[in-house]
């Protein structure tokens, strides 16, 4: 994460009402872009091991346990098996994935097991993935996963804000998360599933942004619809639009539905081409995502070997 924190700005009401969003452009603009960039061989194997550095390693289940909390950390410490680091010569890296991310209930067990790896623990928040627990219980919860160790805290808007166009009760309602954050990084999660329309996707975005948020992602991963490359676009153009007006650099997190290499490689190709290079680390840019690493460790064992494994190969958790 970026030592410069995104400082908390006006609500410009203006600004945010008269932004829209042209689906058909944003659509050409999206089917443009395998056409635009491929990555081969070793650009790709390269590619896929920034996409892992880029990685909010994730468990967000009903089942999860400390048992299996446990060996996501060690996954996240290690994400490759050893004989494809020693194949791909890449020891001295000493790669991990960008983060681990937990309910706020196994924060302290991931704190305590990436202790003196380097790798932050965050929590998802304030009555993940509704978000619709009463407003006090929501910050308590944002400081409690402090006070456990979280550096990075994850957010849900109430979605019903958008929906209503009620823009300053939004703001509000992030700006208080930030604060709660305190030294903590701020990921605010739109659920753009829910926020009905493209318009509606920038102009959370760009509230959020307001309301100080160190990163906007898109999605719990619990919403029918996730993270789309579409959706994407209008979040980074978002970004782009709040970096020139304010200098502020603002990462991003898609999440949500991504698990295969050629999926993170389209949404690396997405962020290079319409943010550039410094979207492509992990204090810019992560990928939230549970299942994710099986396919990009398989398909840097295909690159080193020529083959393909299992799927056991790769165990996750
Ligand atoms: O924030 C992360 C998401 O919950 C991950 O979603 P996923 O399980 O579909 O990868």
């Amino acid at each position: 994460m970026p030592p410069v924190r995104v400082p908390i700005g006006a609500l410009d009401m203006a600004l945010v009402r008269h932004t829209r969003v042209n689906r058909s452009a944003v659509e050409r603009r999206v089917a443009s872009l395998p056409a635009r960039r491929t990555v081969k061989k070793e650009w790709q194997a390269a590619w896929l091991l920034r996409a892992i550095a880029c990685m909010d390693l994730t468990t967000l289940s009903g089942d999860d346990t400390a048992g299996n909390v446990l060996r996501l950390c060690a996954k996240a410490h290690r994400p490759l098996r050893q004989d494809i680091v020693d194949a791909l010569g890449i020891g001295d890296l000493r790669l991990t994935t960008g983060a681990v991310c937990v309910y706020h209930q196994y924060v302290a067990t991931a704190v305590d097991a990436l202790r003196g790896t380097g790798i932050p623990v965050a929590a998802v928040s304030t009555g993940f993935p509704a978000g619709l627990s009463p407003f006090e219980q929501r910050l308590a919860e944002v400081r409690a996963s402090v006070a456990a160790g979280a550096a990075e805290i994850d957010i849900v808007i109430t979605r019903g804000h958008v929906l209503t166009g009620n823009w300053q009760a939004l703001y509000d309602e992030v700006r208080a998360f930030r604060e709660a954050c305190g030294d903590a990084h701020l990921k605010t999660i739109l659920g753009v599933g829910e926020l009905a329309t493209l318009t509606n996707i920038a102009r959370a975005s760009l509230v959020a942004m307001m309301a100080g948020s160190d990163f906007i992602k898109t999605s719990t991963g619990k919403e029918s619809s996730n993270a789309t490359l579409p959706v994407g676009l209008v979040m980074t153009r978002m970004i782009r639009e709040y970096g020139a007006r304010t200098g502020h650099e603002v990462g991003f997190k898609p999440a949500g539905g991504i698990r295969t290499a050629k999926q993170a490689l389209d949404w690396l190709i997405l962020m290079k081409e319409e943010l550039g290079d410094r979207w492509l680390r992990p204090h810019l840019f992560r990928f939230g995502a549970s299942g994710l690493l099986t396919d990009v460790e398989r398909q840097l064992e295909h690159y080193v070997t020529g083959r393909y494994a299992a799927a056991y190969r790769q165990p996750m958790v």
